[in-house]
């Protein structure tokens, strides 16, 4: 092997997803949870200090996090307000564990987080008999007053996000009976995997009927030690990144046993030509010399349409057009993604068509230009892999990638010393 095929090791955080699950999960449990290797970020220190608002003991530990549960929902006597900065996962899991223990609890978050949509949370919430109001836009600033859920069954509109199914669910062994869900047009179901896991790794009891529903009974659940494993989402700019500069990159710790759908991304780039070996040690991508991209495909992304943006951001780079669909959920996350994905490459010169639910990229060669992030983390990070190729590549927001990496351009810098990275940072 030489310098140029010797693997380049990145250095990626846990995952947020996993991370924040454990730590309502532990949170809802009885004992204490070591949580080691724990994402630390924005998101992830926003939903520690919720918890903490609650009642939850969160320390610091030599490997992570020390968590100490209570086993029920939080009790509160007066009002109790708790910010999710810009976390939607915070904003869709706490308030079903709230529902479930006593007293008033006021949720809200970032203006960026006000306009993303919990109408349908909010729905099955009162459905289960709590007392809940939101704001106009079906929204946050959301108001509960809480005294214990019934369960039952429900029917769960879930086209928007999965993390509605998934706060209701890491509820329900709290619940005095059992909650059966049959979630409507369910995006993003590799997510609804790892929630079950994740609750079964903590004692809890899920029944996947082949209707698609899901039973999950009360019995709460026992604190259990966790490793998080590095976050797909995130490996998905350096995967990207070995793709567009022909390097080879390994993260290891994220392979055959991840429990994350986003892992999905690095088979996506096989079909741009790179070459991609997935072992239970880890991942690694190597790109096609010169960092030569194939495109001429379509691929259905709504899985895992975190990384959507970053195959859009390195397809201008390709030999052909590449169309991306099954994404109209991505619309209403931290930005409208596939308008902020247009409105981008189009400002690099790029051309693209998008429907509700799908974009198409074309190839060419990029200009310079001030890329526009929208307070978007993945704006952010998949522009600047394109950067590497691109001269000219800035960012009007750069810090916005704390939200789940805030190392993000020191690592890419480090990885690829000889390649442009957005300049100003
Ligand atoms: O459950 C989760 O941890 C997540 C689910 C996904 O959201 P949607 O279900 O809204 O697609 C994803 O975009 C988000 O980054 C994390
Ligand atoms: C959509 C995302 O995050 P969240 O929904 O957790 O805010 C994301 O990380 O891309």
């Amino acid at each position: 092997m030489n310098q140029l095929t010797t693997p380049l090791i990145a250095h990626i955080p846990g995952s947020k997803s996993i991370t924040n699950r454990a730590l309502l999960l532990a949170a809802a449990s009885a004992g204490d949870t070591r949580l080691s290797a724990p994402l630390i970020s924005e998101d992830t220190l926003a939903f520690r200090t919720a918890l903490t608002d609650l009642g939850i003991r969160i320390t610091d530990a030599d490997t992570g996090w020390d968590v100490r549960g209570g086993g029920r929902g939080p009790t509160v006597g007066a009002t109790t307000s708790v910010a999710c900065a810009d976390a939607g996962t915070a904003a869709r899991f706490l308030p079903p564990f709230a529902a479930t223990g006593r007293g008033e609890f006021v949720f809200d978050g970032s203006d960026q987080l006000r306009a993303r949509p919990l109408r349908p949370l909010v729905d099955a919430l009162g459905a289960l008999g709590a007392r809940v109001s939101c704001g106009p836009a079906g929204a946050l600033p959301l108001t509960i007053t809480a005294d214990g859920l019934d369960g039952g069954d429900l029917d769960l509109d879930s086209s928007f996000s999965s993390q509605y199914l998934t706060g209701l669910l890491m509820a329900a062994p709290l619940m005095r009976r059992a909650l059966t869900v049959r979630a409507k047009a369910l995006v993003s179901r590799p997510y609804i995997d790892m929630t079950l896991a994740l609750m079964r790794h903590f004692g809890a009891t899920a029944e996947e009927h082949g209707d698609g529903t899901i039973t999950v009974r009360p019995g709460g659940y026992r604190a259990a030690d966790l490793t998080v494993e590095p976050d797909a989402s995130t490996a998905s700019y350096v995967f990207a990144a070995a793709a567009v500069t022909g390097r080879s990159v390994t993260v290891p710790g994220l392979g055959g046993t991840s429990l994350q759908g986003d892992l999905g991304f690095a088979h996506v780039l096989r079909r741009t030509g790179a070459h991609v070996t997935v072992t239970d040690a880890g991942t690694t991508v190597t790109g096609s010399p010169d960092g030569a991209l194939t495109g001429g495909f379509a691929v259905d992304m709504g899985d895992i349409s975190d990384t959507f943006m970053t195959l859009a951001a390195i397809a201008p780079l390709a030999d052909a057009p590449i169309t991306i669909h099954g994404i109209g959920h991505a619309r209403f996350k931290e930005s409208d993604r596939i308008e902020a994905v247009a409105r981008n490459l189009g400002a690099l010169g790029i051309r693209t068509e998008q429907g509700p639910d799908r974009i198409t990229i074309h190839p060419g060669a990029t200009g310079p230009a001030a890329i526009a992030c929208y307070r978007d983390h993945r704006i952010a990070m998949a522009f600047s892999v394109l950067g590497l190729r691109a001269g000219g590549i800035t960012l009007d927001d750069p810090s916005c990638v704390g939200k789940t990496f805030p190392g993000f351009h020191a690592e890419l810098r480090r990885l690829f010393p000889d390649h442009t990275t957005p300049q100003g940072i």
